[in-house]
């Protein structure tokens, strides 16, 4: 497992594109076969991503936790954003269709992941946080997700944001999970930006076309940097990071935070005329 240890917003300030990337940036993270995880010491989150195609994949038993399983002591989330896809947590087998999101809770030994068909794999994306006590192991559809409908066209930022594990859904200890579809024409997230010191935040950008972008915003409101990312890609936003984003074309997103307070709307809202 990868480990990324945190920046400051001084040390963040000065890095060249490559320190940005390298910092900020998950590339290849949803490569065929193989489970990719990476832990941010941004509130303890591990980031990770795997698409079986020929193989049933498991979470493994991490050096870096010094536990006797992943989850002894931690939540998981996940959301397929590829094909059909299998997860089982403990014998127990679940579905997953794309934009269906599953939330596995602490103690359980076993979990793996599978595609229904190695022509149209499944694309797992999850996060990972520490947790104290036990919720139970929950699924849901896009359409169980609470859905929301935000921005307009005249500001090119329509689009639908849909929270799967919050305080109204799927009942966690601190991970909160959702996603945001933008519709055909509209390419802003997230603007007004914000800012939450309280929580870390993890984008996971999807359903970009090819030879698409996504130009991510990030840094102090006044201070900001980009990223320039790609399908299937996630960005680390530090807690008093901005992380907004301006695509090439219509795209999609998964976000996940953890930490300090379980609330969606806790968001520090910062005036586009402040941004730098
Ligand atoms: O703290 C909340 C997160 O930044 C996202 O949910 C924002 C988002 O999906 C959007 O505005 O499109
Ligand atoms: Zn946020």
């Amino acid at each position: 497992m990868e480990v990324r240890f945190q920046n400051s917003p001084k040390e963040t300030r000065e890095m060249d594109t490559k320190e940005l990337r390298e910092n900020f940036l998950i590339e290849k993270l949803t490569e065929a076969d193989s489970l990719k995880l990476v832990y941010s010491h941004y509130d303890r989150v591990i980031i990770g991503g795997v698409s079986p195609v020929n193989k049933k994949l498991s979470l493994g038993k991490e050096e870096e936790l010094k536990a006797d399983y992943f989850l002894e002591r931690r939540e998981l989330g996940i959301v397929n954003l590829g094909g059909a896809g299998i997860i089982e947590a403990d014998g127990q087998s679940y579905d997953l269709n794309k934009l269906d999101c599953l939330y596995i809770g602490k103690g359980v030994k076993e979990v793996t992941f599978a595609s229904k068909e190695s022509s149209s794999p499944a694309i797992f994306y999850m996060l990972s946080a520490p947790a104290h006590t036990t919720y139970p192991t929950t699924k849901y559809t896009k359409e169980q997700a609470s859905g929301g409908e935000m921005g307009a066209i005249e500001t090119a930022n329509k689009r639908t944001i849909y929270r799967y594990i919050h305080q109204k859904g799927i009942q966690s200890c601190q991970l909160v999970m959702g996603l945001t579809i933008l519709e055909t024409g509209s390419v802003w997230n997230t603007m007004p930006s914000h800012t939450h010191t309280r929580r870390m935040e993890a984008y996971f950008y999807f359903d970009v076309p090819n030879n698409q972008k996504v130009i991510h915003l990030m840094g102090e409101p006044s201070e900001t940097r980009h990223l320039v990312v790609s399908n299937n890609e996630a960005i680390i936003s530090a807690p008093w990071s901005i992380h907004s984003g301006c695509g090439t074309s219509n795209y999609g997103f998964v976000w996940g935070m953890a930490g300090e307070n379980y609330t969606y709307e806790d968001m520090d809202m910062v005036d586009i005329n402040t941004l730098k």
